[in-house]
């Protein structure tokens, strides 16, 4: 778990962070959202002491991070950004194993780790793990660097626009590896995005900044139905804001199980968005779709009425 409790922090006349406190659930992905120049990076930075506040605490699992060196506060931290970072001069293998080579892991216990991590993010270890950076593309370089962040099993994960460099089909690839990959290992991870699809793909939680300050948190479907104020309404689309509620909402949430289902085309799962229901009516030219629910083995419909809710 990691709390920020009225954490703040000046560059000069710039107050970057002001007073901002927050809970971040174990085991919970919290996206950090807002405007450029809100200060999501620098309230990230200040979790691994990259900063330091200027006052307020922040604790790791209930210890104040101020306490504890740097060194010893990082390894127990993964941490991925933008611009990568992995060594260009040693393999795959080798970027993967650099925090568990300064823990002193022996050979054989890396090279089982390195496999499994590079399985984990969708990398083929035999073809990938003797390569070096400039022979992956983009976003193969992206999943080894998560791969890294995660080899020490961290208990937190720091990730500041990993994604940001990468075309929007690879983008989408990555954010799904990443939710599967949460669920699996139970890291809590927060995200710095100023991309509203991803914050919703990801965000467990939203945490939305603005000037300094957090003005809103909750689930994505409750900040986009209520919007704290005009500029987070404008930031998450403005008046294209239902459509993204359509994404943060899925199709379980809407659909009416307790009548026969319609009969027709393929049902949709009720694990789809309602943006992804909205497509296959507007494709399909119908007003309805068979859904069938795969946790409960039940089927139902959803109506173009439901998505308005
Ligand atoms: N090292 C620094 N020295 C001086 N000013 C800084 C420094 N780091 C950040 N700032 C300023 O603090 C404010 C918050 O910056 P920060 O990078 O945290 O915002 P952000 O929300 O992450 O922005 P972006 O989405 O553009 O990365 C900005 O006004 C920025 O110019």
């Amino acid at each position: 778990m990691i709390q920020f409790e009225s954490v703040s922090k000046s560059f000069g006349d710039v107050k970057a962070v002001d007073a901002v406190s927050l809970t971040v659930e174990p085991g919970t992905v919290c996206a950090l959202v807002g405007t450029s120049g809100s200060g999501k990076s620098t309230l990230l930075r200040m979790v691994n002491r990259l900063e330091d506040p200027d006052s307020g605490c922040i604790r790791l699992d209930g210890v104040d991070i101020a306490g504890m060196k740097p060194v010893d506060l990082r390894r127990r931290i993964g941490y991925v950004i933008q611009s990568i970072g992995l060594f260009p001069h040693w393999t795959v293998e080798r970027n993967i194993a650099t925090v568990p080579h300064l823990l002193r892991w022996d050979s054989g216990q890396v090279r089982a780790r390195v496999a499994e991590l590079l399985e984990l993010v969708g990398l083929e270890p035999d073809t990938h793990a003797g390569r070096y950076p400039d022979e992956l593309s983009g976003g193969q370089q992206q999943r080894v660097g998560v791969a890294r962040a995660l080899a020490a099993d961290p208990e937190l994960l720091l990730m500041d626009e990993p994604f940001g460099a990468v075309d929007p089909p690879t983008r989408r690839s990555l954010q799904d590896s990443l939710v599967a990959i949460q669920k699996r290992t139970g890291t809590t991870v927060l995200i710095v995005t100023h991309d509203v699809e991803e914050a919703i793909r990801l965000g467990g939680t939203l945490a939305v900044m603005e000037h300094g300050r957090l003005v809103q948190t909750g689930t994505p479907a409750q900040v986009l139905a209520r919007p704290a104020n005009e500029q987070v309404a404008r930031f998450f689309g403005g008046p294209l804001l239902g459509l993204h509620l359509l994404q943060a909402l899925s199709v379980r949430e809407r659909a009416d199980f307790s009548a026969p289902p319609q009969a027709g085309a393929a049902p949709i799962t009720s694990d789809a968005t309602l943006e992804e229901a909205l497509a296959r009516m507007i494709a399909e030219g119908v007003s309805h779709l068979r859904v069938l629910d795969t946790d409960a083995g039940r089927q139902g419909t959803i109506a173009l009425t439901d998505l308005v809710g």
